[in-house]
């Protein structure tokens, strides 16, 4: 892992969020982006080399929309950039770590993305990302 890439936020209200984040980090996102097929609208903040990544649900069957029906809002997960990303899932599965997905997938922000089980992490979701 050799850094963290973002940490994602699960809101309700991309829009309000925005207005709220932009106060709280004393700067704009610098970009939207929907990602269908994660069921997600995205935005992000850079904060030095890392980023905030608001999510919110774009269907009810979203993981978001999950996240938040049982959680409520607030962080959803952690993801780390890594030089490559399938030799890290590989490296992961053989510590006995569940991946939620076995071969990377599109993510936002032109990256490719897997994820790691949360109950295998302290109750944390783990994101790899690689940019594409
Ligand atoms: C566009 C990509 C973008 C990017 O950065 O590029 C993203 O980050 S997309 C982010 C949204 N996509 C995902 O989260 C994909 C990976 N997530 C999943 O596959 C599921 O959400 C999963 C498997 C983590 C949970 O799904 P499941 O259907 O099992 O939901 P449950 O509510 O039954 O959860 C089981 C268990 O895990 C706990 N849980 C769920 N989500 C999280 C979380 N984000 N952090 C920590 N814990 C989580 C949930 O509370 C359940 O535990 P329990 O003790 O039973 O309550
Ligand atoms: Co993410």
């Amino acid at each position: 892992m050799k850094r963290i890439e973002h940490i994602g936020i699960a809101v309700k209200d991309l829009e309000a969020a925005n207005k709220t984040y932009n106060a709280v980090m004393g700067a704009e996102h610098y970009k939207t982006e929907t990602v269908e097929s994660e069921g997600v609208s995205t935005s992000f903040f850079k904060v030095g080399e890392s980023k905030i990544e608001l999510l919110a649900a774009t269907n009810p069957d979203s993981p978001i929309a999950k996240f938040i029906e049982k959680r409520g809002e607030g962080i959803h997960h952690m993801a780390f950039y890594v030089d490559d990303i399938q030799a890290e899932i590989e490296r992961l599965k053989d510590e006995g770590f569940r991946l939620l997905n076995d071969q990377p997938k599109t993510g936002a922000d032109n990256k490719l993305v897997a994820f790691m089980h949360p109950k295998d992490a302290n109750g944390v979701l783990i994101e790899l990302c690689q940019d594409k």
